[in-house]
């Protein structure tokens, strides 16, 4: 077996909570053990998910293919569908077209969701069809493999929402029973982060205000990136505010817990702040927010004066620091539903319409 001791995060496996599988009691509670030491701690780790959503390497490298085939798409395709302002986020976001803080984040991105037929009304505002580019532009699966990724992520998601639910003392389906429908506004967002040196010709930023994506903690609940291989630009802030790289690992994801799920959880999972550093090479992520239910309301957990103490979002996303700030809980209390709270959220996003070549 490998030796994974040398990882920034832990590694652990959740595969014993894929439905389908037969495991023990005994591996499971190993596992929501690992898991809440590791919530509690980074609030992030890696991940291995065995065969949960059928995302073998073969297919993992057929969405990467996918994504470079996107990015590499003439600009007049790519701006053909661009990102409208507001909760939802649906088609493409050029450099400079969207970022966390007033730096320039050196990046595109493509954004898509659920496969939600133009037929149906859409029954909140974070649902609706996705913007896909013109299907003469691109290969004949290439939305199929999109929409297999997508469908699979949601599978590998749901297993880590059955392990948090053990590893926080509940039985397995407390998490899943709010995210039923969580997948019809859940997020997958491709990345193109472009090389410093590509960068440096922009014009459009001096290079200290540079950066793949700014210093944040994501708002949602649960996070998983797929990195490139060989192309290190993920950092997250170990519990001494240093800022550690987290290299992509073969077979393996990146999650991070977000905003809400530390709120709702009283910090006993930690929102850990991240950031993005571009290098001399290009760098292509894979990035999955997976929301409960629109209506969902997720009860606040219990006080526990041993955690409560560890809670820390970082609410000023424009400070590029690694020094996270208390958010009062006295806040979480007001939060209604989590569409209600999520799509706020998203609607402040900066987006600069100069950003825009269509
Ligand atoms: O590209 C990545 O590795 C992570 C991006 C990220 O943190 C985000 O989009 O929230
Ligand atoms: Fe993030």
């Amino acid at each position: 077996m490998a030796n994974h001791n040398s990882l920034p995060l832990p590694l652990i496996d959740v595969s014993p909570f894929n439905g389908r599988e037969a495991s023990s009691e005994a591996q499971r509670a190993a596992v929501a053990e690992e898991l809440a030491r590791a919530c509690a701690t980074h609030g992030a780790f890696y991940l291995k998910s065995g065969e949960i959503g059928k995302l073998t390497e073969d297919a993992r490298l057929k969405v990467f293919n996918a994504a470079q085939e996107f990015f590499a798409l003439p600009d007049d395709v790519k701006n053909k569908i661009p990102i409208r302002a507001g909760g939802f986020t649906r088609g493409y976001i050029p450099i400079g077209g969207e970022s966390g803080s007033q730096a320039v984040e050196v990046k595109e991105a493509f954004s898509y969701g659920y496969p939600w037929p133009s037929t149906r009304t859409p029954e909140n505002s974070l649902q609706g069809p996705n913007e896909w580019p013109d299907a003469s532009a691109v290969s004949p699966h290439w939305q199929k493999t999109l929409e297999e990724f997508y469908a699979g992520m949601v599978q590998v998601a749901e297993a880590v929402t059955r392990a948090l639910s053990v590893a926080l003392g509940m039985d397995a389906e407390y998490f899943p029973s709010f995210c039923k429908e969580g997948d019809t506004i859940s997020l997958m967002r491709l990345f193109h982060y472009f090389p410093s040196e590509k960068a440096d010709g922009s014009g459009l930023a001096a290079a200290g205000a540079r950066i793949g994506s700014s210093a944040h903690t994501d708002w949602g609940f649960l996070t998983l990136v797929l990195q490139q291989e060989g192309v290190t630009g993920l950092q997250v802030a170990d519990t001494n505010g240093e800022w550690i790289d987290v290299p992509p690992v073969a077979g393996t994801f990146i999650v991070n817990a977000g905003d809400y799920l530390s709120l709702m959880t009283r910090g006993r999972v930690k929102s850990p702040l991240h950031r993005v550093v571009t290098s001399d090479k290009e760098r292509l992520s894979l990035v999955f927010f997976y929301y409960p239910t629109y209506e969902a309301k997720i009860p606040m957990m219990e006080k526990d004066s041993e955690t409560a103490s560890r809670i820390s979002l970082f609410v000023d996303q424009s400070k590029s620091t690694s020094s996270a700030e208390q958010q009062t809980l006295s806040s979480a209390e007001t939060i209604g539903s989590f569409g209600e709270y999520i799509a706020n959220k998203w609607s402040q996003v900066f987006r600069d319409p100069a950003g825009y070549k269509a």
